[in-house]
């Protein structure tokens, strides 16, 4: 192999994270790589979207240009994939974690607390919704739709003046106090500046896998037997055991609880000093009623061992099923 390739969606967003984790696995590999912008849903020919079910249009032409052989290489965030695997396709790197926070992105620099009552604040995010009422019953929650900057141009002095960022056209302007997104996100892009107040995840708990990326490829790319080595090695070494095993326990939560994306669910991993603790929260739409848990266990083994993922695998069920067993399953989805 001389080069490789990989594979990104066309938003600003998308393609920052992609070049950044293709820029190290170029310095690590010694290889260098193609960026191939990836057509969403309706460009793809060919018939494999259909077979992997269920998941993000856009994850899935992502996958498909991989099991096509277009590229050998998507990056994703990781709160974008749904919890189960699909066949033919592994996450092959999950490389250290950036901030898990949700950022408030106000008016006048406000915060959750100083923000007016009645403040119209707009998110998309049902879980995001639940918690913030929880937080704060008055506030009106407007939804929202869009990229990064068209979302930030509802907020009056949040507006992006980049022209690599355009806010959508037709989309409302400055007729919100406040937006809510991820502080990974923003950070990633440089927009960190619209950022108010970073959530503290006691109020509001990120989404499952909030914050890291997955690298997925073919299965064979992570194997002894590799058809291209140096590109494995690399992949390896980007890897960050801490952060594969914290988005583990979240995952399997929300896969025990079966939740979709729009539930209104978090879910936070943290590992330090041998001990795994997963905290988690289920909230009823409106906010009214809320359901927060915490266990952490001792991982007697190195994090990056296969039976510290199954530990964590079992630490994710044990949460939700004393979620269940609070009546979970009753407030919502
Ligand atoms: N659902 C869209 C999405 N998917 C990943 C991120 C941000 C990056 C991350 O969480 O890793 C975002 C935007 C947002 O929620 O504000």
């Amino acid at each position: 192999m001389t080069g490789f390739r990989v594979g990104t969606r066309g938003s600003a967003l998308a393609t920052t994270q992609t070049t950044t984790v293709a820029d190290a696995l170029a310095r690590t590999s010694g290889r260098e790589y193609e960026l191939k912008i990836i057509r969403t849903e309706g460009d793809i020919t060919t018939g494999s979207l259909a077979s992997l079910g269920g998941t993000g249009v856009f994850a899935s032409a992502l996958r498909a240009a991989i099991l096509d052989g277009e590229v050998d290489l998507a990056v994703h965030s990781l709160k974008d994939l749904p919890a189960k695997q699909p066949e033919g396709l592994e996450i092959v790197a999950i490389p250290e974690r950036v901030d898990v926070r949700d950022a408030l992105c106000a008016r006048d620099g406000l915060t959750l607390e100083t923000l007016p009552r009645g403040a119209r604040v707009g998110t998309g995010s049902p879980r995001r919704v639940a918690q913030l009422l929880a937080a704060r019953p008055d506030l009106e929650m407007v939804d929202i739709r869009g990229n990064v900057p068209t979302r930030l141009a509802r907020v009056p002095g949040l507006e992006s003046h980049d022209d690599h960022a355009p806010a959508a056209a037709g989309s409302p302007r400055g007729d919100l106090d406040a937006v809510v997104l991820a502080c990974a996100g923003l950070d990633r892009i440089g927009m960190d500046w619209a950022i108010t107040e970073r959530l503290d995840p006691a109020v509001v708990l990120p989404a499952p896998g909030q914050g890291a990326l997955a690298i997925e490829s073919r299965p064979e790319l992570a194997g002894a037997a590799s058809p291209h080595p140096e590109l494995t090695r690399a992949l390896a070494e980007y890897d960050d055991a801490a952060t594969r095993v914290q988005v583990t326990a979240e995952r399997a939560l929300l896969s025990r609880l079966e939740a979709g994306c729009a539930a209104p669910l978090g879910a936070l991993g943290r590992f330090g000093s041998g001990t795994l603790v997963l905290d988690a929260v289920v909230a009823a739409h409106d906010g009214s009623r809320v359901l927060r848990r915490n266990e952490q266990i001792t991982l007697a083994v190195d994090p990056a061992e296969e039976a510290a993922l199954e530990a964590a695998r079992a630490l994710g069920v044990e949460v939700a099923e004393a979620l269940l067993a609070d009546g979970a399953d009753l407030l919502s989805w």
